[in-house]
């Protein structure tokens, strides 16, 4: 029963089967984690919902913060962006179904062991000044949120890089966007937990005084798989934690990478499609 991680589909979903077929994955023996992004800027969003949402519990899937861009467009919170390929979803004879699960899942999703170094999967990172059980805690926060009543009051106003600096006493709507954006669109760190939000290309776009977070060394030792830094190319030279960057920028032009979490992390054992229509 191999596990194996995907990165972000974007959408992509012509990939997506070809990425499944190679890997011949059986949803009744095998299991999948998806490390959010599944919609949006890619042509096929839609179908790559539905096509997650009908594999049930042989897949794990954390939101992204496309994922969750979709959520508060289609509660009318924020316009959709002349890039946003959402339309479709929008217009879905199963929008209501599609969208509540989507709705209902997690920031956080690891292999249910205690230790410090278990395997967990997030969209964009770990923030290097949160522990292990204070991260997880924190997505736990976010989660709850969206799984209540008060989730449409939160989506209103999640959009926004305000708090940019954790602090711990954050509270309210501040403190859920600041978890939101750490979990969901960090690249560029400084060491007092300040994130960016301009540079998104590759490693010498860092800001003065800012890293990337896997190169902050950690007192846990968790084995983090992760999506969203697509000009990453799946590399992470300068790492100071156990990480797999698995966005390998197939929504422009690059692969779709799945990735056999049961083998070693030395091992690289990485299967990969290569992008069918550049957008
Ligand atoms: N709390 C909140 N506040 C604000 N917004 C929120 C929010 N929560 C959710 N959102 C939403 O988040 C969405 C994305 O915001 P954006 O700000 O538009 O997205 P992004 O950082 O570019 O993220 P993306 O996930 O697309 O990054 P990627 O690495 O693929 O691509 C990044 C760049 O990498 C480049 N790239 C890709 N592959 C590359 C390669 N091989 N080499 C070099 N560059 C490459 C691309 O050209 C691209 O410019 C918006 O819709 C926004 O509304």
């Amino acid at each position: 029963m191999p596990t194996y991680a995907i990165g972000d589909l974007q959408g992509c979903h012509a990939e997506f089967v070809a990425l499944l077929d190679t890997l011949s994955f059986d949803p009744r023996r095998d299991r999948l984690w998806l490390a959010g992004d599944l919609v949006n800027r890619g042509p096929g969003s839609l179908d790559c919902l539905r096509e997650v949402h009908a594999l049930g519990d042989a897949a794990s899937v954390v939101l992204g913060n496309h994922d969750l861009h979709l959520l508060a467009v289609a509660r009318g919170a924020v316009s959709a962006k002349r890039s946003d390929t959402l339309a479709a979803i929008l217009e879905a004879p199963d929008r209501s179904s599609l969208l509540d699960w989507l709705q209902a899942q997690p920031l956080w999703v690891d292999d249910g062991s205690a230790s410090d170094r278990r395997t967990l999967m997030v969209h964009a990172g770990l923030l290097p000044v949160w522990s292990l059980s204070q991260a997880h805690e924190r997505a736990r926060e976010v989660e709850a949120v969206l799984r209540s009543e008060g989730a449409g009051a939160f989506l209103d106003v999640m959009h926004g890089n305000a708090p940019e600096r954790w602090q711990d006493d954050l509270e309210g709507n501040d403190r859920l966007r600041a978890i939101v954006n750490a979990f969901t669109r960090m690249r560029f760190v400084a060491a007092d937990g300040t994130l960016d939000f301009k540079a998104k290309e590759g490693l010498d776009s860092a800001p003065g005084g800012y890293a990337p977070w896997f190169t902050y060394p950690r007192q846990d030792d968790p084995r983090i798989v992760f999506g969203h830094w697509a000009a990453l190319q799946g590399q992470i030279p300068g790492a100071r934690v156990r990480a797999e960057a698995l966005d390998t920028g197939c929504v422009w032009g690059g692969t779709l990478t799945a990735l056999d979490l049961d083998l070693d992390l030395d091992s690289g054992r990485r299967i990969s499609v290569p992008c069918r229509a550049p957008q």
